[in-house]
């Protein structure tokens, strides 16, 4: 039998053609005398984040939006980090805040990202824009979530009425990505370390997305015929060889002979999350001067 391989939900693509819009659009919006501008504060360094910040600067740099990079110690407290935010709400030149995460143990991320300034919440994490997603207001969204909606919507993956399994339950990304779902008329099922019959779930789903962390976790059995599967998960291993590189959480050989559609790891879900954190630090620019 010859098995027909699954379209790729290609991200990087579109994040090219993204930032390239991003681009002309802020090279003709020049009367405010000033570049967007983005901070992200990061602590410590964790491989996944260490790769988004090297992509998100390098993506700033090429669209023309102004970079207030801060790395911390791990040893940083929270007073610390709560003041650097402050000072960041103040700052004329900064349109959004982002902190990477996950925090240190000793840090309270909940009570950090309640001190973002709800209109430079680039990531769309502070309570004030998680409320507005859950009431189906506009406000800044999260944007690995967004990267994942964005991404369907180019390739026209109908989702009213479908089935939709997300697989993990993060603020960060499986909560808010299931709501976006959801308000797109998807019947959502969010699963977590604690489900039981992960693999029956996962097999009902018509667009099923791996969110996790967990390299191999969906395999091809996990995979209805003809599904949509999406990967989020960003882990770096390591091969016989020694040598690393990322993987998703999906066994995207196996599963890409199943699946109708399937993004890559590299060049799916990670560049989209990039493309939409520059998109909703424009969009905090052009609205912070109204
Ligand atoms: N592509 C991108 O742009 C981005 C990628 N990522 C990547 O996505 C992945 C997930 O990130 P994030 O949401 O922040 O991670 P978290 O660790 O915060 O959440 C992981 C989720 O997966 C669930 N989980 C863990 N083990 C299992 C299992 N065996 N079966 C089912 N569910 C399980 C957890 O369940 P429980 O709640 O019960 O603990 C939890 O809800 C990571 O690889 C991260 O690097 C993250 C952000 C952006
Ligand atoms: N508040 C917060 N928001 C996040 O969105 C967030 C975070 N914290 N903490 C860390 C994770 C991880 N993450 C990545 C985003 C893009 C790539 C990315 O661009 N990846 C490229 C390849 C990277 C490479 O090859 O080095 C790709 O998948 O093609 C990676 C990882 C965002 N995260
Ligand atoms: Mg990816």
């Amino acid at each position: 039998m010859v098995m027909k391989q699954a379209q790729l939900l290609n991200g990087k693509a579109l994040a090219q053609r993204l930032q390239s819009e991003l681009k002309e659009q802020i090279q003709t919006q020049n009367q405010f005398n000033r570049p967007p501008g983005l901070a992200v504060l990061m602590v410590g360094d964790n491989p996944a984040s260490a790769a988004y910040v090297r992509n998100k600067e390098r993506a700033c740099t090429n669209v023309g939006i102004a970079s207030f990079g801060q790395h911390f110690e791990i040893e940083v407290t929270q007073a610390e980090l709560e003041q650097t935010i402050h000072r960041l709400n103040q700052d004329e030149r900064v349109d959004g805040i982002l902190v990477q995460l996950p925090l240190p143990g000793h840090l309270d991320a909940v009570a950090l990202l309640l001190q973002i300034d709800p209109d430079k919440d680039a990531d769309g994490l502070h309570p004030t824009n998680l409320g507005k997603l859950v009431r189906g207001e506009q406000g800044l969204r999260s944007c690995t979530p967004a990267g994942v909606m964005r991404l369907l919507q180019e390739y026209q993956i109908p989702l009213k009425g479908k089935q939709a399994v997300v697989v993990g339950r993060s603020i960060l990304v499986g909560k808010p990505l299931a709501l976006m779902l959801l308000a797109e008329d998807a019947t959502v099922t969010i699963a977590h370390s604690r489900s039981q019959n992960l693999g029956a779930i996962t097999r009902s789903a018509d667009i099923l997305i791996g969110a996790v962390g967990r390299p191999g976790l969906i395999t091809v059995d996990m995979v209805k015929p003809g599904a949509v599967v999406v990967d989020v998960g960003i882990n770096r291993v390591t091969d016989g060889s020694g040598s690393s590189r990322l993987v998703g959480d999906v066994d995207f050989d196996a599963v890409q002979n199943v699946a109708e559609y399937i993004t890559p790891v590299p060049g799916g879900i990670g560049p989209m999350t990039v493309a939409m954190l520059l998109q909703n630090t424009v969009t905090s620019y052009l609205q912070r001067h109204q």
